[in-house]
């Protein structure tokens, strides 16, 4: 019901607004909401987006924020089920779950699949972080809790918040970002007992003799940030290098509950 002041003039207390006269506004915030006419530009403007990037780490975060210890896994989406690193993904997968721990990976096919594979199939937590692409993948059918990122950097956060370290198989541009990224935490302290493991010595050797004969020779990092990686074939090696870390955070009284 209207009500009105002592001139008769309609009156709407809004909060601490009150309007009468000229500045009464006829409609409800409801109706305004609700309403689909006027222009619709706005939402393809900064603030909007803004918003939108808020939401996804709001969701990221009220998804994954009970999911226990972790690791993400990372490799290339282009890894075919015949290729022998598809089976050590599947293995790892199911290792890790063994181990407690949730897996996590981009969600799409390949080394994601076949991480995500092992840890469903031996009944753990599979997670899948997937991209919008201009070529829709959709998230493969071994994840069990998916959330889907408009933005990279906001899924490469979960990447790393929701993650004790990192696993990262052969791969291409895609992989070699989430591999700096970490990289670049570790460095520069931004996260810490956070270790990073190679899998696939013959295809990472290229990369770390470059780490090592060209950066470090040049000064460009110290010797000691070679030590940020481990590469190996063995997956007894990225257990154990899982188990050191988690070990020197109990010690730091920061292990997970
Ligand atoms: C290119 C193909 C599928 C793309 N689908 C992807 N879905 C989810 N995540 C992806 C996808 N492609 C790349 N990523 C992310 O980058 C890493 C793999 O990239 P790479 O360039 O293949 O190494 C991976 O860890 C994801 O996080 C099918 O042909």
């Amino acid at each position: 019901m209207t009500r009105h002041d002592e001139f008769e003039r309609p009156v709407k207390y809004a909060g601490p607004v009150i309007q009468r006269g000229k500045h009464y506004d006829v409609t409800t915030t409801d109706q305004r909401l609700l309403d689909t006419a006027g222009p619709t530009d706005w939402v393809h403007t900064d603030p909007w987006r803004v918003l939108r990037i808020q939401s996804e780490f709001i969701e990221g975060f009220g998804a994954l924020a009970e999911l226990g210890p972790a690791i993400s896994v990372f490799g290339s989406a282009r890894t075919q089920p015949d290729d022998p690193s598809y089976q050590l993904a599947v293995d790892l997968g199911e290792r890790l779950t063994g181990a407690g721990y949730a897996v996590i990976t981009g969600g799409g096919p390949g080394i994601m699949e076949a991480a995500n594979k092992g840890a469903q199939e031996a009944g753990g937590t599979s997670v899948g972080l997937g991209i919008e692409l201009p070529f829709e993948q959709g998230i493969n059918a071994y994840v069990d809790l998916a959330v889907n990122f408009r933005y990279f950097f906001a899924r490469k956060t979960m990447f790393v918040k929701y993650a004790q370290g990192f696993v990262v198989f052969p791969g291409g541009y895609g992989t070699l970002d989430e591999l700096f990224e970490a990289m670049t935490l570790v460095q520069t302290h931004k996260v810490t007992a956070f270790p990073i493991v190679l899998v696939g010595e013959s295809y990472w050797k290229g990369l770390v003799d470059w780490l090592r004969d060209t950066l470090v020779a040049e000064k460009k990092i110290s010797p000691v940030d070679l030590d940020l990686l481990t590469v190996t074939d063995d997956l007894d090696d990225v257990m154990s290098v899982l188990a050191r870390a988690e070990e020197a955070r109990r010690a730091a009284g920061r292990e997970q509950p």
